[in-house]
């Protein structure tokens, strides 16, 4: 395969970083999820990436819960549970994600439920769009694949369905402002780490022929070699945009989380997959999402080991991407 590589003046200057922190829960039911940025910002990640990876941060200072957004009433509509917050939330997110990206900046999105990468991606990748005329190519690490339509969710929870939405998979006047040239193609699209995947979706990757690598090609492979494979499948002429789920890592790292699922990623597995796709130069956007403080909390207490357990991963995850390198 011979491919051009992105020409370097149209990366992210590697030490302007934008970030978004997104306090929204409303792609699922369990509350907490909102409050995910603010643990990982507690722990230290922004004075990390500041101090000791050295970056520029342009952020202001915000958790936006986007409060004015999020209608009192919101029935579902075609079997989606709140449209009207999921949707004006990321057009929202959309613009702040896309204003970072357009002045050549790598976007770092706190979230929050999976739903927000709707937003974000988008405005990713339409900034890339408009400065290099290039689709972007996205990497989802996930425990699940969250290629659900509104009609094959089995929850009617947005958090499932993001991925359908992106790759232009299923539309829905609701989402009206996600235009095609915001989405992404699926054939740039790769999957690392799934091992619950509904009926549905299983079938929506199959008769599109989506690029997956399950925990089940991690076992047989092993990881180095299932990145290799991911970023070759890409190819080297393109931007990446890392959208990792917290629950793609095992509920030993992550079990903080609103659908933890058992068998999944070694801490050190879901920190080389961000470690390689830092190695390629051509990271453009990073989501890490899914991080509830509240879930155990809950049930233990708020100073429970498992909360600190899933904020001390999700920030390994995000240095890990953005350039911290072990020697
Ligand atoms: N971002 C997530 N944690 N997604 C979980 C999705 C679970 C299930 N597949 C659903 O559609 O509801
Ligand atoms: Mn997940
Ligand atoms: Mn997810």
């Amino acid at each position: 395969m011979t491919t051009t590589p992105v020409p370097s003046e149209f990366l992210p200057s590697n030490d302007n970083l934008g970030i978004v922190a997104v306090a929204f829960s409303g792609g699922q039911g369990k509350g907490g999820v909102d409050a995910g940025p603010q643990a990982l910002i507690k722990a230290g990640l922004l004075e990390d990436l500041k101090n000791d990876l050295g970056y520029k941060l342009h952020y202001d200072d915000q958790i936006h819960s986007y409060e004015e957004l999020i209608p009192a009433e919101d029935p579902a509509i075609d079997n989606m549970k709140r449209p009207l917050a999921c949707s004006q939330v990321n057009n929202r997110l959309h613009e702040q994600t896309y204003a970072h990206a357009s002045q050549g900046r790598l976007v770092l999105t706190l979230g929050g439920d999976h739903s927000i990468a709707i937003g974000s991606i988008s405005g990713v990748a339409r900034a890339i769009r408009e400065r290099l005329n290039k689709p972007l190519a996205v990497i989802w690490v996930d425990a699940h694949a969250d290629i659900n339509t509104f009609e094959t969710s089995p929850s009617g929870n947005v958090h499932g369905m993001p991925v359908a939405f992106l790759a232009g998979l299923c539309q829905h006047d609701v989402f009206g402002w996600l235009k095609e040239e915001y989405r992404i193609p699926a054939d740039k699209l790769v999957y690392i780490g799934l091992r619950d995947v509904d009926r549905g979706e299983k079938k929506i990757l199959r008769e599109n022929n989506i690029k997956a690598f399950s925990m089940h090609d991690i076992d047989r492979h092993g990881i180095g070699k299932v990145v290799d494979m991911a970023l070759e499948y890409i190819g080297d002429d393109i931007p990446i945009h890392l959208s990792f789920d917290v629950d793609a890592c095992d509920p030993v790292h992550a079990p903080s989380t609103g659908t933890p699922v058992r068998g999944g990623l070694t801490l050190r597995e879901g920190d080389f997959i961000c470690e390689a796709v830092h190695a390629t130069g051509k990271l453009v956007g990073m989501d890490l999402v899914e991080v509830n403080p509240m879930i155990l909390a809950k049930e233990f207490g708020a100073d429970t080991w498992q909360v600190a357990e899933t904020v001390r991963t999700g920030c390994s995850l995000v240095r890990c991407a953005l350039g911290e390198s072990l020697l």
